[in-house]
Order: structure tokens, then C-alpha cells, then sequence
């Protein structure tokens, strides 16, 4: 095993292609959006943000350098990308960017070719392509034991045989070498004219150079047909984002001389009442502020003005239940509603039950989604000198999302 060598690696991106195989809606494949940007500007932002990347190549299309100019704007990448024109094919165009770099980088050692088209690949891929390179490979393939059983099919579409898949793998970039071997390797391609390549490590094994396989990647596929386009797309989508939303709510009555407090819409008799323009019921006002908020539809005295004469003495639960369709009627559903009552004397332990019921019942959700505590204040303040009784509440909201 040789010594780690000290790489200088330039990558050289192919996206000079047409894309046939894709269909022209859209125009070339390179430049069609996936996620928040073109395929090729989540291909360049990798490279960019790999650590081994010391130079970096992009072979385009004449016709593209419009596309590519808004590419590479998108991608906001701040290491300077060198752009080649291509040729007809991809081994030209492979070639035309080698020479590039050999005469622009002149410190570059070593090479990745990789197709623009392939934005997945990951940075333990590279990894496994430098080692290779590192440890004195000339040329390095990232490459995936074929899975499925493999047929050949003839003219007539049947199975002429089944082909044995032991030992294949199919051939993935970034494709990588030691810079002048596969340089020396292209020209000589070139000169001979024999055969269209399809990929770097073909020209490689047709110049008696080894090719080491590493372990490709699954994800890493290569955008060939347009449903690839569209999976792509989806891979980046933004997960949609549950749209729970919460809102608080607290309220304070005084206590007077009296015969009872309604807490929660449950009557309780008690030696003081609370005093108020309706009922007086705290729990049930906080209740309503809270669902109020989480649609910001303001609070229970901009709905229940207590100048309007209309709602003294009235049942809290028409407030409640005001707010209530409120939230339904913007296609909310209540998921819960949690109410603590700070309060020294009527005791609420044994109506927490009914309390419970009654929230279920006004809200039309179930009772293990109903919750009422309570404590006391320690006979510290307002509340431990029985003065008045104080609420706050919790409500918790669904709203779907809108429509497209
Ligand atoms: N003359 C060419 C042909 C291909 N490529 C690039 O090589 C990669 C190989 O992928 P492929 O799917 O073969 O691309 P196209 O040639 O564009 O596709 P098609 O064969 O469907 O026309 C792509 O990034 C493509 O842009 C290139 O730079 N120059
Ligand atoms: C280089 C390549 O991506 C390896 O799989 C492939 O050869 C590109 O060209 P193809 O025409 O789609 O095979």
C-alpha cells in the first residue's frame, strides 16, 4: 500500500447535454427547478461546500450561458466556478473541461468528473473516491452492486436470456483520477475517434488504466427521464408543517357578599359571589380570550363590550361558545383546553368533574381534552385575602392548511 499522497482535487461538472430523454417542456434538464433552485446549483453547492474541492469546473452549453448565469446566481456559492462550452457529446465535453483545468489550475493533481445532472451524492461519497486517489489509485469508480436480476431482450421484446448479475454494478460519478492520466487517457480517445464513451472510467479501462471500485450511493441517481425531475422535487420539498396553534388568556373578578361563584359554568354556593357585568365567570372568560388568540380575533371585550346592557347578568357559556365557532367557522379544531383557577375558597376538587363535562359540552370536544385545576395563593395578595378570583387558560388549535 503506497503513502497518503497530498491531493489538489479539481471537479469538473458536465451539464452540456440536451437532455432528450427528459422532453424539452421546461427546456434542459440541468437547469429545471428542484426544491429552491435548478438541478445544477444544488450539484455546484455541494462541490462548493465540500472541503476537498480546490477548483471547480462547469462545462455548459453555448445556448445556456443565460441559464447558467441564473443557476449559479441562485446557488450563492462564493468559490469561483470556471465555465467551459461543451460538445455534442459528453465525452467531449468531459474533455473540454479536463483541458481546461490542466491549463487554468495548474497546481490540480487530481480530478472528479461528475454529472451536473446527479444533485444528490453526499460528502461521504467524496470522501471515499479521495481516500482511493490518497492511497495511489489512478482512476476511482463510485459504483452500485446491481440489484434486480438482470435480462437481455431482443427486437421482439422477449427475454432472450437471463444474464448473470455477479459482479455488476452500475456506474456512477463523481468518476476520479489522477489529472494527467485520464487527461492523456481523453486525448488519446479523442485522436482514435473509435467509440463513443459514455462514461470516464470506460476511457480509463480502454487506456490499460485500473479502475477501483468504492461503494456508490443509492440516492446518488442521475436525473434522466422527467418523472426522475419530478421525485427530485419531492425529495426537496419542504415537509408541511402542522399548523397548531396555541393561545392564553387570564382573567381576574372581585369577590363581594353573596350566596355563590359560577366557575366554569358550574354554579357553587358559596358565603361570596363574584362580581361582574355577566355571570362573572372567570374560567370561561380566560377560556374565551385564549381561543380568541389563536386566530387573532381579538379579545371577549371587543365581541362582548361591557358597555352593551345586552349581556348583563348573562351565561358566560354564550361567550365561550361565540369564540368557539369563531375558530370552526376559520376551519379550526379544538384540541384542548386546560383552565387553572387561582383561588382560596369556594374549593374546586369537588366540581372538577362536572366542570370538566360542562367545558366538553360547550366546546363539542371530548372530556380527557377538558382540564381544570386550581390552587390557592397562599393567602399572599388579592386572592389570599379573598378579594377576588383569578383564571388562566390554554387552548390549542388545528387549522389545516388553505387550499392550493
Ligand atoms: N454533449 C453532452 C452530453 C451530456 N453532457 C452531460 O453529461 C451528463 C450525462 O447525463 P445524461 O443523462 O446522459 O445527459 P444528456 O445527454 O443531457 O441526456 P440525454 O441523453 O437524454 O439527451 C449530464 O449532466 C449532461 O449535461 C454534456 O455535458 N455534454
Ligand atoms: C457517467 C454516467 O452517469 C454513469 O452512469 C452515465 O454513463 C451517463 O450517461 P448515460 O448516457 O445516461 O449512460
Amino acid at each position: 500500500m503506497q503513502a497518503k499522497k497530498q491531493l489538489q482535487i479539481g471537479i469538473v461538472v458536465v451539464a452540456a447535454g440536451r437532455g432528450e430523454r427528459a422532453g424539452q417542456e421546461g427546456g434542459p434538464k440541468q437547469y429545471r427547478r428542484i426544491g429552491d433552485a435548478p438541478v445544477i446549483s444544488h450539484t455546484l453547492r455541494r462541490f462548493a461546500a465540500w472541503p476537498g474541492t480546490a477548483c471547480l469546473v462547469a462545462v455548459t452549453h453555448l445556448d445556456d450561458d443565460a441559464l447558467f448565469d441564473h443557476a449559479l446566481e441562485i446557488s450563492r456559492i462564493a468559490m469561483p466556478v470556471m465555465r467551459v462550452h461543451g460538445g455534442a457529446t459528453r465525452q467531449a465535453s468531459v474533455l473540454a473541461g479536463l483541458r481546461a483545468l490542466r491549463q487554468q489550475a495548474p497546481d490540480i493533481t487530481h480530478v472528479m468528473i461528475h454529472d451536473g445532472v446527479r444533485p444528490f451524492f453526499d460528502a461521504a461519497l467524496l470522501e471515499r473516491c479521495a481516500a482511493a486517489l490518497a492511497q495511489g489509485d489512478k482512476a476511482v469508480l463510485p459504483a452500485v452492486a446491481v440489484a434486480d436480476t438482470l435480462k437481455r431482450g431482443d427486437a421482439q421484446a422477449l427475454v432472450s436470456a437471463t444474464v448473470p448479475r455477479a459482479g455488476l454494478f452500475a456506474a456512477q460519478t463523481p468518476q476520479s483520477f489522477d489529472l494527467d492520466a485520464i487527461l492523456a487517457a481523453h486525448e488519446a480517445a479523442a485522436a482514435d475517434g473509435g467509440q463513443d464513451f459514455t462514461d470516464d472510467a470506460g476511457i480509463a479501462e480502454w487506456a490499460g488504466l485500473a479502475v477501483r471500485l468504492v461503494e456508490g450511493d443509492a440516492g446518488n441517481v442521475k436525473l434522466t427521464v422527467k418523472k426522475d425531475i419530478d421525485m427530485a422535487d419531492q425529495r426537496l420539498a419542504t415537509p408541511a408543517i402542522p399548523d397548531i396553534r396555541t393561545g392564553n388568556g387570564y382573567d381576574v373578578h372581585r369577590l363581594v357578599a353573596g350566596d355563590g361563584v359560577t366557575l366554569c359554568g358550574v354554579f357553587i354556593p358559596h358565603d361570596q359571589a363574584l362580581l361582574g357585568h355577566s355571570d362573572a365567570d372567570v374560567a370561561l372568560h380566560a377560556l374565551t380570550d385564549a381561543l380568541l388568540a389563536t386566530c387573532g380575533a381579538g379579545d371577549i371585550g371587543d365581541h362582548f363590550p361591557p358597555s352593551d346592557p345586552q349581556w348583563r347578568g348573562a351565561p358566560s357559556r354564550i361567550f365561550l361558545e361565540h369564540a368557539a365557532r369563531i375558530v370552526r367557522d376559520k376551519g379550526g379544531v379544538i384540541l384542548n383546553a386546560d383552565i387553572s383557577l387561582i383561588a382560596e375558597a369556594p374549593k374546586v376538587g369537588p366540581h372538577r368533574e362536572t366542570m370538566r363535562a360542562r367545558l366538553a359540552e360547550m366546546l363539542a370536544i371530548s372530556i380527557d381534552r377538558c382540564s381544570v385545576k386550581a390552587t390557592t395563593n397562599e393567602t399572599i395578595g388579592f386572592v389570599g385575602r379573598r378579594e377576588g378570583i383569578a383564571a388562566i387558560a390554554t387552548a390549542s388549535v388545528f387549522y389545516p392548511p388553505e387550499p392550493a
